[in-house]
């Protein structure tokens, strides 16, 4: 375990069987359908990769980032996009493609925007949710696991743009990123 880890939450085999889990579910929902796959840039690409690969029917891949957490654990409550999509979402069956749902702001940004351009319809698969922290009532159509109110990292999702290549989810020690009074 990684010296900044206080505590593993899931291991890297409880995530692929949960992203098998989630690829089959989504090859039922959408057979013949030929979604468009939405990875939100950079924390769900290593889901958005595996999850792909477990889906057994036609998909199409996008991508797309936005950031609102900068190098704190808290949301700055502004949602800025850096990247947009490449392909028109219009008549689109669209799976967004999200790590971690926290205050849910960054996806009621981009699930607005996905509307107002028209797609045939939208439904977000989360990896995790965290429903603690939740400032708008948003609910994903799919989900791995719910984890408790607390920052953590591993398996895409990062501190100050570390930790993302860590294969397991764990919680990250306070006093890494604790200010001292
Ligand atoms: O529900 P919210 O409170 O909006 O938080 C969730 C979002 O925050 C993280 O992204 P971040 O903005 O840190 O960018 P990153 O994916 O590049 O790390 C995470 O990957 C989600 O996209
Ligand atoms: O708990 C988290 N960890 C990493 N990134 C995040 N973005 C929102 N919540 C989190
Ligand atoms: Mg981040």
């Amino acid at each position: 375990m990684h010296e900044d880890i206080r505590e593993v939450l899931l291991s890297e085999s409880d995530i692929q069987r949960k992203v098998k889990d989630l690829g089959e579910q989504l090859t039922k929902d959408y057979q013949d359908l030929h979604p468009l796959c939405i990875c939100v840039l950079k924390g769900a690409a290593p889901f958005m990769s595996d999850l792909v690969r477990a889906i057994q029917t036609h998909v199409e891949m996008d991508y797309m980032a936005v950031s609102s957490y900068g190098t704190s654990t808290e949301s700055s409550g502004v949602v800025r996009i850096i990247k947009d999509l490449d392909t028109s979402v219009e008549g689109r069956h669209v799976i967004v493609v999200e790590d971690i749902i926290d205050s849910g702001l960054t996806l009621s940004y981009l699930l607005d925007l996905l509307r107002r351009r028209n797609a045939a319809s939208v439904r977000v698969v989360t990896l995790l949710d965290k429903p603690g922290r939740r400032t708008t009532g948003l609910k994903p159509d799919y989900c791995g696991f719910e984890v408790p109110d607390e920052f953590v990292v591993g398996y895409g999702l990062d501190y100050a743009e570390k930790y993302r290549n860590l294969p397991y989810i764990g919680v990250l020690k306070e006093e890494i990123y604790r200010e001292d009074p």
